[in-house]
């Protein structure tokens, strides 16, 4: 192993007859490494030593500020240049770097290819960047754009693409030499095209896009590439990208051998998520060498790691098994818990089925109510559920009689909606728009669940269940980001309640919701609160009634509304169909009462009728489709790549 210049190392023998190695800077941080016998190197204590310290506890509690987020050394003890130092605090305020930054730094700066699975929101984005930039500004001679690409970040949506993008902006911007840029689904292929002749540096990209331009844009010079990274790289292969990525790999060849008059230009890869699991293996199997190791979980880590020959894993582009390959690192999610942030509040609430609508305006009003200026995401399971709460909540006002204030918007904050079937400009204004306000409500499907960093998000309410455990953690993770405080709550129908098990195994485990309590906090015209039966369920709690029966009567009378409600609700039901594997058995579409998911929608019609002109509407869109010979098909959910990038 090539260790870092500052390091000075010992090597001793753990109890397991693996090799492990300590790496100590001159600022006093120490961080230990474990090799295992395939070779490969995981990172094992973090801690920081200081003269009078003697155990190791001391040394670890002095690392571990601001609930163990930061560490305690310095960004320049970690070998960086001190002009990259500089701009770290001066332009972007970080007076230090996080735990994981102090791990991961060195090992890039080494040379290393490296995996690190880290908690959402402890900065994993400058833990890759800076490094690369370090490198990069040293360049003898220096980088110019007509030596191409040195560095590709592929990630998994356009609106992370936009973030990394943005950061890299800041953080290169002493650094003019070195040009960011990116290219992603949505935006012109010649634009990019034009940009990619002029020589970009460091490229942020969507797969697909990055694809066909590594196919058709014959000027895009990539040969001095030494860095790819795969930020959230187990979402890249959830989508579907697998065998892009396989292509993309095949185009830009796993190391680089070209004769480049830079003498450094070494491949290093790195793969990166806060949820990294079985999927990802042959990715890390095909991309990395010899990695090091970083918050990966010894449970998730298989025996057999050392083992190849009885190792079997997955293609990337199919789930078929292929047993001829063996990789060096195998990973898998079974029962493994996810790292999240210890401050985090989860809580659910048990909501029957026809009240779901009502309990979101009021708990959604409820936190307005309290805290008039804060940040609020809810995820819904659909573009289409997305669509009618938008409008919905940006047209719904209390009825006279509800409250004591006559007509008022029911939530009176800005109001965003984000999902992949919306124009391409739309979602670039949301992404912008959310991110500056202070006071503002969004919208939004899994689009916006990875790696999004909207700053001072309070509160993620989960109205549609994630699905995945590993998509609750990226929804959670859009709050108490870097040791801020934050709240989840989670929507579960009492036929759904099995899902608190799941998570469980996660080690997630979450606190009720005190419901009624917030429900008897509504006024209501003519009813004295004593009146209230005190154990009444919340299908009869009066308020529930009363706001139920505003929603239909608003949802009736206007046609535009109801249309969305009727395409919502369909949708809605398709993509419960769609859960997967033993989440099926959760989420089981015959246990639903179809009258009731309707009237969550604020529909009166029966669900026959619901469904009826739910066919007739799906036969007329495909006769459409056939007339027009248009292959684009809306998709009622996201599972289709497309919508992402
Ligand atoms: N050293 C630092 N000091 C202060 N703030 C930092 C530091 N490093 C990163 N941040 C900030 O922390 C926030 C989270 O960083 P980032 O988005 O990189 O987290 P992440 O680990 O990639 O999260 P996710 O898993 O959700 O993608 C950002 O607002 C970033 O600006």
């Amino acid at each position: 192993m090539t260790l870092p210049r500052y390091c000075c190392c010992k090597s001793t023998q753990s109890s397991r007859g693996l090799g492990v190695i300590s790496l100590s800077s001159p600022s006093s941080s120490i961080i230990s490494y474990e090799f295992m016998s395939s070779g490969m190197a995981r990172r094992i204590i973090c801690g920081a030593i200081s003269g009078t310290m003697n155990s190791k506890a001391e040394a670890l509690g002095m690392m571990e500020k601001k609930e163990g987020i930061f560490a305690s050394c310095s960004f320049s003890s970690l070998g960086l240049e001190q002009s990259l130092c500089d701009q770290l605090k001066d332009r972007m305020g970080f007076e230090g770097p996080t735990l994981v930054q102090a791990e991961a730094i060195p090992v890039i700066l080494s040379g290393r290819h490296l995996l690190v699975n880290a908690a959402t929101g402890t900065g994993k984005t400058i833990a890759y960047l800076a490094p690369i930039i370090h490198h990069l500004q040293k360049y003898d001679p220096r980088v110019d754009r007509s030596s191409g690409t040195f560095a590709l970040v592929l990630v998994p949506t356009r609106e992370l693409c936009m973030q990394v993008y943005e950061i890299l902006q800041k953080l290169l911007h002493r650094f003019h030499w070195i040009v960011p840029g990116y290219v992603m689904g949505g935006e012109s292929r010649s634009k990019e095209k034009a940009r990619l002749r002029k020589g970009i540096s460091i490229l942020v990209a969507t797969p697909g896009r990055l694809l066909d331009h590594l196919k058709k844009t014959a000027s895009f010079m990539h040969t001095n590439l030494r860095w790819i990274i795969f930020d959230e790289a187990d979402r890249i292969l959830e989508l579907g990208y697998g065998k892009q990525i396989e292509e993309i790999l095949d185009f830009l060849g796993s190391t680089n051998n070209t004769v480049s008059k830079y003498s450094h230009s070494q491949r290093q890869n790195l793969l990166l998520s806060a949820t990294l699991n079985e999927k990802v293996n042959h990715l890390a199997q095909i991309s990395l060498e010899n990695p090091v190791l970083i918050g990966i979980d010894e449970k998730k880590i298989s025996s057999r790691v050392s083992k190849p020959s009885e190792t079997s894993i997955t293609s990337l582009g199919s789930d078929e098994v292929d047993e001829s390959e063996s990789p060096d690192i195998l990973l898998c999610n079974a029962d493994a818990d996810y790292n999240m942030p210890t401050q985090l509040v989860q809580t659910y609430v048990k909501v029957p089925c026809g009240s779901r609508l009502v309990v979101l305006l009021s708990i959604l009003n409820n936190l307005f109510a309290k805290k008039a200026s804060q940040k609020i995401v809810v995820f819904f399971s659909t573009c289409d559920a997305v669509d009618f709460h938008y409008s919905l909540l940006s047209e719904f006002q209390w009825p006279s009689g509800l409250e004591k204030v006559d007509k008022q918007r029911a939530i009176k904050c800005k109001t965003f909606r984000l999902h992949g079937n919306m124009e391409h400009d739309g979602r670039k204004t949301t992404f912008q728009g959310f991110r500056t306000e202070k006071s503002a409500l969004l919208l939004c499907t899994d689009v916006a669940a990875r790696g999004l960093d909207f700053p001072n998000v309070t509160y993620i309410i989960q109205y549609d269940s994630p699905g995945e455990a590993s998509e609750y953690v990226h929804r959670v993770g859009r709050t108490a980001r870097l040791g801020e405080k934050g709240d989840a709550l989670l929507f579960l129908q009492p036929i759904e309640i099995d899902y608190l098990q799941d998570l469980k195994k996660h080690g997630v485990s979450l606190k009720e919701y005190p419901l009624l309590k917030m429900l008897d906090s509504f006024p209501l015209y003519g009813i004295q609160k004593h009146q209230i039966k005190k154990f009444v369920s919340i299908e009869m709690h009066p308020w529930v009634l009363s706001l139920q029966k505003a929603l239909e009567t608003f949802i009736s009378v206007e046609q535009k509304m109801k249309q969305l409600a009727k395409d919502a609700f369909c949708s809605w039901i398709r993509a419960y169909t769609a859960h997967r594997g033993e989440l099926k058995a959760i989420f089981m579409v015959k246990k639903l009462h179809l009258g009731h998911v309707a009237r969550s929608f604020g529909l009166r019609e029966q669900p026959s009728l619901v469904g009826r002109s739910f066919q007739m509407e799906s036969k007329k869109r495909k006769n459409n489709q056939k007339q027009k010979g248009n292959s684009k098909r809306r998709k009622p959910y996201e599972t289709n790549m497309s919508e992402y990038c």
